[in-house]
């Protein structure tokens, strides 16, 4: 459970600007902690090497040496004083000042629960498009090749989590990506390096999880050439030895592959392609399209759902942006059963709300949207600019809500007759909208907006309208859309029925 006081690192790429920038800093004071032990260095060699020339000298022959009385005095001298002061300097902590930064610093380092929520961001990128892990430990993302790859410190770190998850089938094979990087040319630093036979011991832990006694009593077997007459690793390899003689029987367990949901294959781009033959330009949605038509596609007519393509420009997002990042938070969902909203595995992202009034460029998109979609705007909610991070998603979600318990906003305003989303930003793998009871899909395109009626003619939900926002693999995903509520909307789409009150 996230707390409030978490920052959420992973759910968005412009909060995690920060993070890079605070990892700069630690690379420089790690670099001056360097440049310290550098000068200390310095002082001692060119000590030693100055000691080293006289003492030589003087072993040539020590009587003749010893003989000089300057030589003499200085010897007793040094050998009084001296010492002493070498001890004191080497006893002096280095970089003191460094380490104590290191420390303060730590309070805004990324949390277990951070990395937790990476863990299961970059899971959720590996089920939803079917990468496998060997292809994303290499950087190969949906049949595209990066310069990146994971280190075993990584792989590990995924292990753990799976572990931790009793996802057995997950850990083993993350683990098995980390013992094949340790086996290859790249060192860890000294600090940072892996107790292999303690990798080795929890792949085999997770190998017996999987049933697969062989596997394990070979992986243990490598831990105690490892580690030597370590009695634990020897117990253990010699239970499951046991256990194998006891339970001959045993089937290894099939790493399941649930079946692909219609969502997944919305992410994935095999829904079928919509036919371009439906685009047109809109005049009369408003008066002031008879002026400026704008290019519009229909998607789907039950529900109702149309793009418009080229309807914010990129001076409009930038500005947008700029007005989002310094006030991001982590976004919620409304939980009709508590009344209350909460932090959800389900939405990772961060957003901010503008006020209608906040400036001129929320007027103008106030307005532009009334006259994409002829409601009028008073009484509805915000614009909400919203900025994915890693695997950022919003799993499958209807925008009305239909039910009992109703904030004091639905109340008063009605539910959300209808949603307007703007793509603010392209996004270079995934991140598409699906609505997989219909069998849509629409990937962002910079500048364009999806706009879909929530209800029914008779005002309850259209369940039909069932959508999500399927993880980013890669890019920062922006959006800014506007939830139109009910009400002021009584005469510019009356209800056709009325078995609903609001
Ligand atoms: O970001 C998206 O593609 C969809 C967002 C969404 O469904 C929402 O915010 O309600
Ligand atoms: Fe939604």
């Amino acid at each position: 459970q996230t707390v409030d006081n978490e920052q959420s690192h992973s759910t968005s790429v412009a909060g995690m600007v920060q993070l890079l920038e605070l990892e700069a800093k630690l690379i420089d004071n790690l670099n001056n902690y360097a440049d310290e032990l550098e000068l200390k260095l310095k002082v001692v060699r060119s000590f030693t090497k100055q000691m080293h020339k006289e003492s030589s000298k003087a072993m040539d022959d020590t009587v003749q040496y010893l003989s000089n009385p300057l030589n003499a005095f200085s010897l007793i001298r040094r050998m009084h004083q001296d010492w002493i002061h070498w001890q004191q300097y080497m006893e002096q902590p280095v970089g003191k000042q460094q380490v104590n930064y290191l420390q303060q610093m730590r309070e805004q380092l990324p949390t277990s629960t951070d990395l937790e929520e990476a863990g299961a961001a970059l899971h959720r990128i590996h089920i939803t498009y079917d990468i496998t892990i060997s292809d994303m430990t290499q950087g190969l993302l949906n049949g595209k090749k990066y310069n990146v790859s994971l280190n075993a410190l990584d792989s590990y770190a995924l292990g753990n989590y799976h572990y931790d998850q009793q996802n057995f089938g997950y850990a083993s094979q993350w683990i098995y990506q980390a013992i094949n990087w340790l086996k290859g040319p790249h060192k860890l630093p000294l600090p940072l390096e892996l107790d292999r036979a303690e990798v080795f011991h929890i792949y085999a832990e997770a190998l017996i999880k999987m049933n697969r006694y062989k596997d394990a009593v070979q992986v243990l077997h490598t831990a105690t050439t490892l580690k030597k007459d370590n009695l634990k690793l020897l117990l253990r390899k010699s239970e499951v030895e046991t256990l194998i003689r006891t339970e001959p029987n045993v089937v290894p367990k099939a790493l399941q592959k649930p079946p692909v949901l219609a969502y997944e294959r919305g992410c994935r781009g095999q829904f079928a392609q919509n036919s371009r033959l439906h685009c047109v330009y809109n005049s009369t949605t408003s008066p002031f399209l008879r002026l400026a038509p704008l290019k519009m596609e229909l998607i789907a007519l039950d529900p109702y759902m149309v793009i418009y393509h080229d309807v914010i420009s990129p001076s409009e997002i930038s500005e947008l942006q700029s007005l989002a990042v310094p006030s991001l938070k982590r976004a919620t969902v409304f939980n009709q059963k508590s009344g209350r909203n909460n932090v959800v595995k389900t939405r990772t992202s961060k957003v901010t709300w503008l006020l209608d009034t906040l400036n001129q460029l929320t007027v103008r998109l106030n307005k532009r949207i009334t006259d994409m979609t002829g409601f009028d705007m008073y009484g509805s909610e915000m614009l909400q600019v919203m900025n994915y991070g890693l695997g950022g998603h919003y799993d499958k979600h209807f925008d009305y809500f239909n039910s009992s318990i109703a904030s004091d906003l639905t109340r008063l305003n009605g539910d959300r007759i209808a949603t307007v989303l703007f793509y603010l930003t392209d996004v270079e793998q995934g991140g598409a909208t699906v609505f997989p009871t219909i069998e849509k899909a629409v990937f962002p395109q910079k500048g364009a907006a999806i706009v879909w009626y929530n209800l029914k003619h008779d005002g309850n939900g259209d369940t039909q309208t069932l959508h999500a926002a399927c993880p980013v693999i890669v890019g920062s995903k922006w959006v800014c859309n506007k939830w139109i509520r009910e009400r002021q909307q009584l005469f510019r789409r009356p209800c056709l029925s009325s078995n609903k009150s609001i």
